[in-house]
């Protein structure tokens, strides 16, 4: 179990902690923070921020995804799908929405924009060589294989 602290900003004590609406969900729903309704007209990309900071251990990292009942009903995603948030960020938290509907879509303030997942980060290093141990794949990529 990790422990993952929670910090609003000031003026957001309306809003809930990040809540996973039934018990086997994996994501947090995250709200809008927003003062007065956001609109996005098609094409457009708005930063939205959750009225919210954390900190988590090192070994975590949370990803913000897109709700797919936005995206299949609005056309509503995140543009930079997952999202990463570093466990040393100690800013607010914000979900870059982009409309790719045909029709303009507004958000207000405490609707659930988005989800946020966990995920572990393993310890890696990287080291520079000349020479990468061969496999039967090689150099075939993007489709080799057929489709
Ligand atoms: O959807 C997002 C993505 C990022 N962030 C915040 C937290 C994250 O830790 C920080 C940096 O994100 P990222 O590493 O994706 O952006 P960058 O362009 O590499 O910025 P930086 O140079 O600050 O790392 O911005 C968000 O609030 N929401
Ligand atoms: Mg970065």
């Amino acid at each position: 179990m990790y422990q993952v602290l929670f910090k609003r900003m000031p003026g957001n004590e309306d809003l809930a902690i990040p809540k996973r609406m039934t018990e086997g969900s994996a994501g947090f729903d995250l709200q809008a923070a927003v003062d007065e309704p956001v609109t996005l007209e098609p094409g457009e990309r708005k930063l939205i921020p959750t009225g919210f900071a954390m900190a988590m251990p090192n070994e975590l990292e949370a990803q913000i995804r897109p709700r797919s009942g936005l995206a299949y009903k609005h056309g509503i995603t995140c543009l930079n799908s997952p999202g990463t948030i570093d466990a040393d960020y100690r800013g607010e938290v914000k979900v870059l929405l982009v409309n790719l509907g045909d029709k303009p879509f507004t958000i207000e303030r405490g609707e659930r924009i988005a989800q946020m997942l966990f995920g572990l980060v393993p310890k890696v290093t990287i080291e520079e060589t000349d020479t990468l141990p061969e496999t039967v794949r090689g150099a075939g990529g993007f489709g080799h294989t057929g489709v």
